[in-house]
């Protein structure tokens, strides 16, 4: 006796995306100096995607960023956040889903000065009410190459290795979405390098989503797609381009 396949017919199962912005638009202050620096964005993150977000100085990047991070309220359109329309949540779910479901990593660390390694990786758990172990910190901190660094405080680390407890920071709770702003911009280009190393391996290792805003072609060409905006409003979208074509696609831009 034959029993049918259960794959049979099933159409392939499409994962819903990570972070997805709906015609969104977003305008700062009102009247005649009204900026309108989202002017109707629409885009998916899937889970697994590493997407790189270029433009000229101004063209909405950071807002792009913060809508999506609800850390800034659109002012038309949707945000849906790992699954969960967040366009009117209050500032205590926003606070929640962002503990919960996203890392930050950021140009310039921000890791706690008075802190150790160890003790910035446990922060934003802690903050969240989620218990993670003493090993599951060092296994983080091990994960970026600085297991024997755990004691040692930002002031005593390199901006490379600040970096990669950022990043540590960022993965021990697994967040569904990595928001990463100019992540390679303070470093030298081997500790970029290692950096961005880091992140394809959250990216491909462990299913995450990476959204970073960047100036620098080299970095964008580590992602899987870049996308370009100008005037608040995507206009191209390149994958797998090398760091040239990225850096030639930018300069028509901004020319
Ligand atoms: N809080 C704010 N109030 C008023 N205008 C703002 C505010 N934040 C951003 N803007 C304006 O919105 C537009 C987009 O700014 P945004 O910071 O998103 O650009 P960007 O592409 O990240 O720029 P850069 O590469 O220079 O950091 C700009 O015209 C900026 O002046």
């Amino acid at each position: 006796m034959t029993f049918p396949s259960v794959r049979t017919g099933a159409p392939p199962a499409v994962a819903p995306p990570a972070v997805e912005l709906q015609s969104v638009a977003k305008r700062y202050g009102s009247g005649e100096t009204a900026v309108r620096a989202l002017d109707g964005v629409s885009i998916a993150f899937p889970p697994g995607t590493w997407t790189a977000v270029m433009g000229p100085s101004g063209s909405g990047k950071s807002t792009l960023l913060h809508c999506a991070a609800g850390l800034d309220r659109v002012t038309e359109g949707r945000v849906v956040l790992a699954g969960r329309d967040i366009t009117h949540a209050s500032e205590r779910v926003l606070t929640d889903l962002r503990r919960r479901a996203l890392g930050f990593v950021f140009q310039n660390f921000n890791l706690v000065g008075a802190l150790t390694a160890e003790q910035n990786v446990a922060l934003p758990p802690r903050l969240a009410g989620v218990r993670v172990g003493r090993q599951q910190v060092r296994a983080a901190l091990e994960d970026v190459g600085l297991g024997d660094r755990g004691r040692h405080r930002p002031r005593e680390l390199s901006g490379g290795q600040q970096q990669r407890v950022a990043i540590a920071r960022a993965m021990v709770t697994r967040p569904a979405v990595l928001f990463a702003d100019e992540p390679t911009g303070a470093l030298d280009s081997r500790s970029a390098r290692t950096v961005l190393g880091l992140m394809r391996r959250m990216v491909d290792g462990a299913g995450q989503c990476v959204v970073m805003v960047t100036h620098d072609p080299v970095a964008a060409a580590a992602a899987d797609a870049v996308v370009f905006l100008r005037d608040g409003r995507l206009v191209d979208r390149l994958a797998g381009a090398s760091a040239r074509e990225v850096a030639d696609r930018l300069a028509t831009l901004e020319g």
